[in-house]
């Protein structure tokens, strides 16, 4: 596939990838880079929303893309969004197939537990992080390699301070 000679954004370094975009709603905006070297694309809401404390909601972003055969998109929450305000993604992080040509839609929830959370059409919601993969052959067999873990997990390299004075 062809790389475009351009950034598609003033200041940003050419792409590394070129994804085709189906813009649904085009109104809004392509997915974009807030700064160089920014892993995620914003992604916004079509449609106005309030969530009420707790509350979970499908929001649609008015886009649909096609990636290329060995990579996934994953929709990430937004920080600064989720220290506010409390905003989150139930599924986070979502992952968008490379066969999938339906809407990218972003499962938000609200986790304050006093405040609502309203969002107005064209507001940021999430962001979009574009990597390769690898598929795996699932082989079964009767004894795995043995590792420095092992099978501890789950806290067994101890917690917070305050965790261990209270179990103890
Ligand atoms: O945040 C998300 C997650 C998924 N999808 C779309 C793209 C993805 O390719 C498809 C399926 O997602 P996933 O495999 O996570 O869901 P599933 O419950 O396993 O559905 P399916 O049985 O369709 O695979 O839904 C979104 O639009 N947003
Ligand atoms: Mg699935």
């Amino acid at each position: 596939m062809p790389l475009p000679a351009e950034p598609d954004q003033p200041d940003l370094p050419a792409a590394d990838l070129e994804i085709a975009v189906r813009l649904l709603d085009p109104d809004l905006p392509l997915p974009s880079y807030a700064h160089p070297g920014d892993a995620g694309a914003d992604l916004v809401t079509t449609v106005d929303v309030t969530l009420k404390p707790g509350e979970r909601m499908l929001v649609p972003t008015g886009i649909a893309i096609a990636l290329p055969d060995g990579y996934v998109a994953l929709v990430h929450p937004r920080s600064g969004l989720a220290a506010r305000h409390g905003l989150s993604i139930v599924n986070t992080p979502g992952t968008i197939d490379a066969g999938y040509r339906g809407e990218i839609k972003v499962l938000l929830i609200n986790h304050d537990p006093v405040e609502p959370i309203v969002l107005r059409r064209g507001d940021r919601i999430a962001q979009l992080v574009v990597q390769r993969f690898e598929r795996a052959a699932f082989v079964p067999v009767d004894d795995l390699p043995e590792s420095v873990r092992g099978s501890g997990g789950y806290g067994s390299t101890g917690g917070f301070s305050s965790m261990e004075e209270s179990s103890s």
